[in-house]
């Protein structure tokens, strides 16, 4: 199909690889004779016909950006039906002939939905750090975020040493163990809490006290590191250091990651997986797929519907589980 304009936006949480995304919906649009606009501040500027040209001039030395140049937002407006049909005209008033979302999976839902009341392509491409979207390998920013908590951990992990303290590192995911799984993996963390697998407060901490006595008895340095995905420990992280510190006798620091593993310049893997997924992303506009996700299986591109499998929140790699599993308790 010849397509002359492609419109592209980020939406939700930013992720180091968004604007190494931007360019390559761009420069993959020109180079099939399109033009290209960004949206910004996710659907807000969609709703508000708000929108930039993108060039190559515009997008020259993006790759390596963190961020987004389009900007990012929530926009709960967007969840209306009469928000969306009005999205939908404004697509068509200025001649869009697909619509790139660059987002996760709540993004994936809006996208759905405009793609239901628009007859030209909305494509999604999984950019988030959380890796949680079912149907593509890896999503875009999430390898940043993993090398982000990796340093940090092995930091924590000199002063930890220093003072043979437990830490209680928290890292995000919202509802998502894949940060905190291998990163914990990744940085040889002691224990790794994961919402997928967790309990309760009380069944955890017998497990928690379990191994770090196990260790204490064993290893010559008695630090010990525990990897814990945000909002995870009820009543927060100040509980669970608290009780620790109490059953153990043992000093206790929390350090909570937040934001900084949503920044930085994007890693090789997530420029290139953002390379790939915005050009496959304009060709499956121009094939006129409609309502897909750009995807990475079994490492090539893929065409994954919009649809309620893909909208479930991925399940956590199960050889990752079984190393956690084994090798924590060598460690
Ligand atoms: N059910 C929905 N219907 C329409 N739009 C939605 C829906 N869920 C989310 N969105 C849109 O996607 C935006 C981003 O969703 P959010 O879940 O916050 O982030 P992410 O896309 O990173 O998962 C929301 O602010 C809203 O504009
Ligand atoms: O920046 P906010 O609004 O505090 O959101 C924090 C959330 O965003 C994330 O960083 C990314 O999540 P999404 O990509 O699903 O928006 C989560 O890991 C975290 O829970």
């Amino acid at each position: 199909m010849a397509i002359k304009k492609i419109a592209v936006l980020t939406s939700g949480g930013d992720a180091p690889g968004m604007n190494a995304c931007i360019r390559a919906v761009c420069l993959a649009a020109i180079s099939v004779g399109a033009d290209v606009i960004g949206y910004k501040y996710g659907y807000n500027g969609l709703l508000k016909q708000e929108y930039i040209p993108l060039d190559q001039y515009v997008v020259r030395n993006l790759l390596q950006r963190g961020g987004t140049i389009l900007h990012s937002a929530r926009c709960e407006k967007f969840k209306h039906p009469e928000q969306i049909e009005l999205a939908a005209k404004h697509l068509e008033d200025i001649n869009v002939d697909g619509l790139v979302v660059i987002g996760g999976d709540g993004s994936f839902r809006g996208a759905k939905k405009l793609q239901a009341v628009w007859d030209k392509p909305v494509i999604g491409v999984p950019g988030t750090i959380d890796n949680d979207i079912t149907g593509t390998d890896y999503t875009v920013g999430y390898h940043t975020a993993i090398q982000t908590a990796v340093e940090s951990l092995d930091k924590v992990r000199d002063t930890a040493e220093a003072f043979e303290r437990i830490f209680v590192v928290d890292v995000m995911g919202r509802e998502a163990g894949y940060i905190a799984l291998n990163s914990a993996i990744s940085a040889g963390a002691d224990h790794v809490l994961l919402p997928e697998t967790f309990t309760s407060a009380a069944e955890e901490l017998v497990k928690i006290l379990d191994k770090l006595d196990k260790r204490r008895k064993n290893r010559a340095n008695k630090s010990h590191i525990i990897v814990i995905t945000e909002n995870l420990w009820p009543g927060g992280l100040n509980v669970l250091a608290d009780s620790l510190q109490a059953e153990s006798g043992v000093d206790v620091r929390i350090l909570t990651l937040g934001h900084v593993q949503r920044g930085g310049s994007p890693v090789w893997q997530d420029r290139l997986l953002a390379t790939k997924l915005g050009t496959y992303a304009v060709e499956l506009i121009q094939q006129n797929e409609k309502g897909m996700m750009s995807a990475i299986s079994h490492r090539l591109p893929a065409a994954i519907p919009l649809n309620d499998d893909t909208l479930t929140r991925k399940e956590l790699n199960t050889y990752s589980m079984k190393i956690r599993d084994e090798i924590t308790l060598l460690g």
